[in-house]
């Protein structure tokens, strides 16, 4: 079997800014803006401490007009560093919710849009996580963290700067006791990181995975009376997290050493701008700027120091994220936009050839199948439990690609049609009918074309539909859910969705096995004379259903092998 590729609980870190380059695209602007933004406001918050420098020195010389001059332009520099400082915080924090927002409808289209092994292959809660969890981490880091770590970085390097402009010696001398202990801590912090923090999103995964596919099944957990099971499951779970969080916690502690680093740093500080003053080698006013600038610098440093957790957590965030997008195809701009390749006709007969899938390896549930299926033909699929009518649904369905040979429907490759096109001619009716939170009309209209309510409407009346819907609180307002429709109503809204759709070709996989048997006929003879000419396939178990096909298949033995006989009704 071709497996799908799957997410990685650790996945590549490697280059990651970069890989997210392209995401930037059309917030190139707003993005240069942010930038020039923050280079002015750090450039006038630099500026201030060296005004106040020479403010110190006017006083100390009694130039009064000097004085009076420079005083006006430190306010001039503190008024002006904390507007530009205000709009560059401003600017990024909206560039970045604009480029999050851009991220989360690419990964949602494209999760939307992923085979269904794909989705099969990963535990709901992982996903549910990359797409929320780690966007939501990512907004809040944008939002909170990278502001102050834009400003630290840039204030921080204009501070060097001017520092070397007073005195490169006193700044080298700063910058060789201080930048190598610090950067070895930060690197010993860095090396450590990436795979803590991946394991702190991997752990949370799993429980939020635990909650999602557990919650859904209680009733079924309580009948069992494995809710104790589930709750050793969950501890695991919950115990993996508290050791990944505190590894977490432990590593994000070992950068309080810079704070070590630092009081070396002023005190040989203050003892060389004495001496240097006392020789007359350095103002008093360049002194008190080494001294102010000094502290800035540590404090910015141990700003960006302690930003450096999160954005080595938002550094896995975003790596997360960048695998979801690979996998699914995200990565490519537009790869889920609107519907592509030619469209298809609007009847036309199914052709297998040649067969082959299986869900693992070795185990093929189809096996060199080849039939034709004509164009408004009646088909009933039998067989026993497992032996893979419902995959023959789905790959005839397109939701599954096969491992070999082709499925075609009117001539037209289905592994190379697009989805959108694909699901407006061949629709499948599942056993199994999730609905989304809404409205009943909302979860109706989830056809494809995206019918209005008027259309809705008069499905539901054709379906003769119209009784049960108006038993409902509100009709067709009325709010549901999976669990609040039974499992037969769930199957009623599916096949009113099929109806909405007029496709060439409806399966039905044991479609109406969930209602009474008034119902399913009710619902079978609507289907059929919604269009005469349309080709149905009827998954079934039941004697009555495959009676009414016109030409039965059977799978016996696990595999569906050919043609077996034709029905009654077949002539
Ligand atoms: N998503 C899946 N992942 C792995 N194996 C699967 C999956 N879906 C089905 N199978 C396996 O493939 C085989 C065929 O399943 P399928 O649902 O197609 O059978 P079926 O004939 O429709 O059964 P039933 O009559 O019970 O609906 C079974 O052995 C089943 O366990």
């Amino acid at each position: 079997m071709a497996d799908p590729t799957l997410l990685t609980d650790l996945p590549d870190q490697r280059a990651v800014f970069r890989r997210a380059v392209p995401f930037l695209a059309g917030h190139r602007l707003a993005l240069a803006v942010t930038l020039l933004l923050n280079l002015a406001g750090a450039a006038a918050a630099v500026g201030v401490t060296a005004a106040i420098g020479r403010v110190v020195d006017a006083a100390g010389g009694g130039d009064r007009p000097g004085l009076l001059r420079r005083v006006l332009l430190l306010l001039l520099l503190v008024a002006g560093s904390g507007v530009l400082t205000w709009l560059s915080r401003y600017w990024l924090i909206r560039t970045g919710e604009h480029v999050l927002a851009g991220l989360r409808e690419r990964a949602a289209a494209a999760v939307g849009a992923a085979p269904l092994r794909f989705l099969e292959a990963h535990r709901s809660g992982e996903l549910l996580r990359r797409l929320t969890g780690e966007i939501n981490g990512l907004a809040s880091f944008a939002a909170a963290t990278l502001p102050d770590l834009a400003t630290a970085a840039t204030v921080l390097l204009l501070t060097v700067v001017m520092l070397a402009l007073y005195s490169w010696l006193l700044t080298a001398l700063l910058l060789l006791a201080f930048i190598p202990p610090a950067l070895l801590i930060v690197r010993a912090f860095h090396r450590r990181a990436g795979a803590v923090y991946a394991e702190v999103a991997s752990a949370e995964a799993a429980v939020s995975s635990g909650f999602a596919e557990s919650l859904p099944a209680q009733e079924q957990l309580r009948i069992s009376g494995s809710v104790p099971r589930w709750l050793e499951r969950f501890a695991r779970d919950n115990d993996r997290l508290q050791k990944a969080q505190s590894t977490e916690v432990r590593t994000e502690l070992r950068l309080n050493q810079l704070a070590l680093a630092q009081a070396v740093c002023v005190a040989g500080l203050l003892v060389l701008g004495a001496v240097m003053v006392g020789r007359g080698a350095l103002s008093v006013g360049a002194a008190v700027v080494f001294v102010l600038a000094a502290r800035d610098i540590f404090h910015r440093f141990e700003d960006l120091a302690g930003a450096i957790g999160d954005a080595r957590e938002a550094h896995v965030r975003l790596a997360r994220l960048l695998d979801l997008l690979r996998v699914t195809g995200g990565e490519r701009a537009g790869a889920s936009a609107g519907t592509t390749g030619p469209d298809l006709p609007a009847r036309g007969e199914l052709i297998l050839t040649e067969v082959g899938f299986g869900y693992r390896e070795g185990r093929n549930v189809l096996d060199g199948l080849t039939l034709t299926v004509d164009s408004g033909e009646r088909l009933v699929i039998a067989g026993e439990t497992g032996s893979g009518k419902s995959t023959l649904g789905k790959l005839l369905a397109g939701l599954y690609a096969s491992d070999h040979g082709t499925v075609r429907f009117a001539g037209h490759d289905l592994a190379a049609v697009d989805a959108a096109r694909l699901r407006s001619r061949i629709v499948l009716v599942p056993q199994e009918v999730p609905l989304v939170d809404g409205t009943l009309a909302e979860n109706l209209a989830m056809a494809a074309g995206s019918p209005d309510r008027a259309a809705v409407a008069r499905t539901v009346d054709l379906l003769g539909l119209a009784d049960w819907v108006n038993s409902l609180p509100y009709g067709l307002d009325t709010t549901v859910s999976t669990r609040t429709l039974s499992a037969g109503e769930r199957q009623l809204v599916a096949v009113a969705r099929a109806a909405l759709t007029d496709p060439a070709v409806l399966i039905l996989d044991e479609a109406t096995a969930g209602v009474d048997h008034g119902t399913a006929a009710r619902i079978e003879e609507a289907l059929s004379a919604l269009a005469d000419d349309r080709t149905l396939i009827v998954i079934a178990h039941r004697a009555d259903t495959v009676a009414r096909g016109r030409r039965l298949l059977e799978m016996p033995g696990g595999r569906l092998t050919d043609i077996v006989r034709e029905t009654a009704d077949s002539a």
